[in-house]
């Protein structure tokens, strides 16, 4: 993945990180609120409805209990045993008894104009048949509720069966089974009661409880659901904030891991995104090509390259140079395998880390990549610096192993450490480079200059094949030539090639050179 992917996958990670838990605390606040407001609606439902229940029980007991007077209808001890009914039941205001259809007195007194029975609007699960707004026959006033039981009827205030504490900005309607209100508190609009009776659900500024006989609607204004809601927004809102500044910092802190160079090489490594390129080492007395080095470079996604002296110390320092080697080793085998095959004294010089070196894990890799390859152990050399070889016994015992193995080992960049003709002597090595920084001197009337000679003597008294680096001019060559250095590797002879091109390099060196021959 590429930077500007990272950095918009991060934003919008950011982004949604950021809004998903306010959102999340929002939604949660709406949700407390309305179960709070649904709790509070329920509530205050249940108390009216059970005020409602007293009040109808009130009524059938003070009906039952006149059932029972067994005096002379409307004689003076009948109407007494009425009112004494009438003023013992707390919630009816007066009691009277019919005769075919005619009300003839009441708790107060005997009637003496004809009053028709008022037809029932409903009929209770216990049998009462309950009338509404029925103007009383002594005082008129407001209409009553009437609830019959045989021959007598009560008459209860609408406000009994809802007589109850209620917050000012609630109303609260109680009605029968089939919609006609019995009484109501804080005027509630009679048609919003019965939309809501028609409705299924309870409306969320509502709230509907039903028992067998009675129906108790709650209805309160939306802006105290808002209010709810504020008030646990204030609560939890903070938290949410605090999650969302923590999801955006971890996402921030991830990606700019990411996007830090270690973090850029360990996604490069994830993605193979390393190629390798070939520099072309030449036998300086002949001209042929005999072999390369193996250089990797690092291509990004968009085709951008990143040279090796970028990266290497960081993936040395991290130890990604460990799986950087092991795709260079896949790399080769997979780009000049067959060259290799068609070719036995061409080779390849990988380089080793000194991590590597140390613990011989390479060899494995390497033995590993070339089998089923047809490719030699002897085409595969194997260049380390001379950092790599500070743990004398680790690194004799690598060599050793390498070359049993049939590998060829060079120390690399000689010159520039402080490895001695006694330390070198010590090591089972095959070859020795020569670093580019005194091949430079060459013709030059520098410091070093005169050390160039002196590093040529030490690697023939060992015995060692010599590699000259960084070989940019052609005095520099022909110096080296006349001082029997075998071999040579630099610009003079070509750059470092992308596969394709090293092929067509190499097959057209190796066709001049059998021309010669
Ligand atoms: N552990 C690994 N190290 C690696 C690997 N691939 C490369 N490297 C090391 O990175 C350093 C830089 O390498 P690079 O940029 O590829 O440079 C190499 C040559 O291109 C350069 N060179 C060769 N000839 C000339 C020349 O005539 N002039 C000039 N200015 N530069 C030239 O030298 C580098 C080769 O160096 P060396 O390895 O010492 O032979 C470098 O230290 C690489 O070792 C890898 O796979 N693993």
């Amino acid at each position: 993945m590429n930077r500007a992917r990272i950095i918009i996958i991060a934003t919008l990670l950011a982004v949604v990180g950021a809004l998903l838990p306010i959102s999340a605390t929002l939604y949660l606040s709406w949700l407390r609120a309305t179960d709070i407001e649904a709790e509070r609606l329920q509530g205050v439902a249940q108390r009216g409805l059970e005020r409602a229940r007293i009040s109808l029980g009130d009524a059938d007991k003070a009906l039952k209990a006149a059932q029972q007077l067994n005096n002379t209808p409307c004689s003076a001890e009948h109407i007494r045993q009425m009112r004494i009914i009438a003023i013992n039941t707390r919630s009816i205001e007066d009691l009277g008894y019919f005769e075919n259809g005619f009300l003839k007195c009441t708790s107060a007194g005997e009637i003496h104009t004809k009053i028709t029975q008022t037809p029932a609007d409903f009929t209770t699960t216990s049998g009462l048949e309950v009338s509404l707004n029925v103007i009383p026959a002594i005082n008129g006033g407001i209409g009553m509720v009437g609830l019959s039981y045989g021959a007598y009827k009560v008459l209860i205030d609408p406000m009994r069966f809802v007589d109850i504490i209620l917050d000012p900005s609630m109303q609260l309607a109680i009605t029968t089974s089939n919609g006609k209100m019995l009484g109501s508190l804080h005027l509630p609009d009679p048609s919003q009661v019965q939309a809501l009776l028609r409705e299924k659900h309870s409306h969320r500024a509502s709230s509907i409880l039903r028992n067998d006989d009675l129906i108790a609607v709650v209805i309160e204004p939306d802006d105290s659901l808002a209010a709810q809601m504020k008030r646990e927004t204030m609560v939890l809102l903070p938290l949410g904030v605090l999650m969302a500044a923590f999801i955006v910092g971890l996402v921030i802190w991830v990606s700019r891991k990411r996007l830090s160079p270690l973090g850029e090489l360990k996604l490069a490594v994830e993605k193979h995104e390393f190629i390798v390129h070939y520099q072309p080492i030449i036998a300086l007395k002949s001209g042929v090509c005999i072999g390369a080095e193996a250089l990797v470079r690092w291509q990004r996604p968009d085709g951008k390259m990143t040279r090796p002296d970028l990266f290497i110390p960081l993936a040395e320092e991290s130890g990604l140079i460990l799986p950087i080697t092991d795709q260079v080793i896949a790399a080769v085998i997979r780009d000049l395998g067959e060259v290799l095959r068609t070719n036995r004294r061409l080779h390849i010089a990988i380089n080793i880390s000194a991590q590597d070196i140390k613990t011989g894990r390479v060899l494995d890799v390497v033995k590993h990549a070339l089998v089923d390859t047809n490719i030699l152990a002897d085409q595969i050399w194997l260049e380390a610096t001379e950092r790599g070889f500070m743990d004398i016994d680790a690194a004799r015992s690598t060599i050793s192993r390498a070359r049993e193995m049939g590998h060829a080992v060079a120390i690399d960049d000689f010159g520039t450490g402080y490895s001695s003709l006694s330390y070198l002597q010590g090591l089972p090595l095959d070859a020795l480079k020569i670093d580019k920084s005194f091949i430079d001197t060459i013709g030059i009337d520098a410091a070093t200059s005169n050390v160039t000679p002196y590093i040529i003597e030490m690697a023939k008294a060992l015995k060692l094949q010599i590699v000259a680096e960084g070989v940019e001019t052609q005095e520099q060559a022909d110096y080296l030539l006349a001082r029997d250095v075998d071999f040579g590797q630099g610009w003079l002879f070509s750059k470092a090639l992308p596969t394709r091109e090293f092929i067509a390099f190499y097959r057209d060196n190796s066709s001049r050179h059998q021309e010669v021959q």
